[in-house]
């Protein structure tokens, strides 16, 4: 189902947690709600749920005012990252409690509910596990007990918080590819928070960047990581060099000279220059480039993170390099020109 936010805000006592923030998710995405602690996001995830109620603007599922409906009422589906599965009951009855509580009316009957449980549990690769308690399983496997716990209603968005927070790297990233693949084949209108850019890069359709209560872009991976339209988005996704420019004759000036990047159209004066450590291009004389010296360099993975001290009153760049091309050059001069950049002004 669509859901579609209205200029919502939110205030806490007067704390405005919350401003003035629209956003369409659409039927069948899967989107993720990226930002720094306090942003926001659990905040949006809540009245989207309807565990709070906004202090101004409008929730809708499809055509219908939500805004002021149940939870039930909206037929929502729950993770949350410490899971609350029942710890009294089996993996079964975990999964098959939300229709067992339903009223008569929309209940479906025992072997149907049994049957359907089954097939989750099987979706979630935990078929054999159904008698276990929560206590006899992994973390990794009760997060997926509450997810099919949170399917087995059908419902209109699943809203899941942080939901492999609590868990170590392997197996988040282990779930992260299986997540994906359970949209893929389900479906589900699926709204995630989380603050790791990595989980959002790499699980969502789209990407929904938070700050300050407010929402900085909306976009793909693709879009927020290649494209991003402040310095916040620049500086939050992925790793990025800003640089303390001047803007003269269509040209960046860095210091007392041009750097040999263009600024057709921009508009003379101080600017920040932005660019990412891998979209370089190492020179090797420097009429019109960056130079520095290099302070430090470290082998990550398969490239070499080189500090670059560029002059007093800025800080270091940093490059990446092949790790051939960068071995024993500590202290040694190096000349390099930006690739790919964004110029905002400060
Ligand atoms: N019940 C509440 N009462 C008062 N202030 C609140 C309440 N809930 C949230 N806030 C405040 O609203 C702001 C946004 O909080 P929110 O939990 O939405 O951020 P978040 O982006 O989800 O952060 P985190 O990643 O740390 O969970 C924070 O400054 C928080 O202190």
């Amino acid at each position: 189902m669509e859901v579609r936010v209205e200029k919502l805000r939110k205030e806490f006592e007067r704390f405005p947690a919350l401003h003035h923030v629209s956003l369409d998710i659409r039927s069948g995405e899967l989107i993720a709600l990226l930002g720094p602690s306090g942003s926001g996001k659990t905040t949006l995830l809540r009245l989207i749920a309807g565990l709070e109620a906004p202090t101004e603007g409008k929730i809708f599922f499809g055509e219908q005012d939500a805004s002021y409906k149940s939870v039930q009422e909206r037929n929502i589906g729950f993770v949350f990252q410490h899971y609350a599965l029942f710890r009294h009951m089996t993996v079964l009855e975990n999964v098959s409690f939300g229709l067992k509580i339903r009223p008569a009316k929309r209940r479906p009957e025992a072997a149907e509910i049994k049957k359907r449980a089954f097939e989750l549990l099987e979706l979630v690769q935990l078929s054999g596990l159904e008698k276990r308690y929560p206590a006899q399983l992994s973390g990794g496997q009760r997060q997926r007990v509450a997810l099919a716990r949170a399917m087995a209603v059908e419902p209109n968005v699943l809203l899941l918080d942080e939901p492999f927070g609590a868990l170590d790297a392997q197996v988040r990233k282990d779930l992260r590819k299986w997540l994906r693949e359970i949209h893929d084949q389900t479906g589900h209108t699926t709204v995630f928070v989380t603050h790791d850019q990595e989980e959002a890069l790499e699980l969502a359709d789209r990407i929904v960047v938070m700050s300050q209560g407010r929402i900085e872009q909306v976009g793909t991976p693709d879009e927020v990581y290649d494209n991003p339209n402040s310095p916040f988005v620049f500086g939050f996704i992925g790793q990025s060099n800003c640089l303390k420019v001047r803007i003269s004759n269509h040209e960046v000036w860095f210091e007392d000279r041009p750097i040999g990047v263009p600024a057709p159209g921009e508009r003379e004066g101080e600017a920040l220059l932005y660019f990412r450590p891998h979209d370089i291009q190492i020179l090797d004389g420097c009429g019109g480039c960056m130079a520095g010296v290099v302070a430090s360099s470290r082998r990550v993975a398969g490239t070499r993170h080189v500090e670059v001290d560029v002059g007093s009153g800025h800080n270091p760049v940093e490059i990446e390099l092949p790790p051939e091309r960068a071995a024993g050059i500590d202290r040694s001069r190096i000349a390099f020109r930006p690739t790919k950049w964004k110029i905002f002004r400060p």
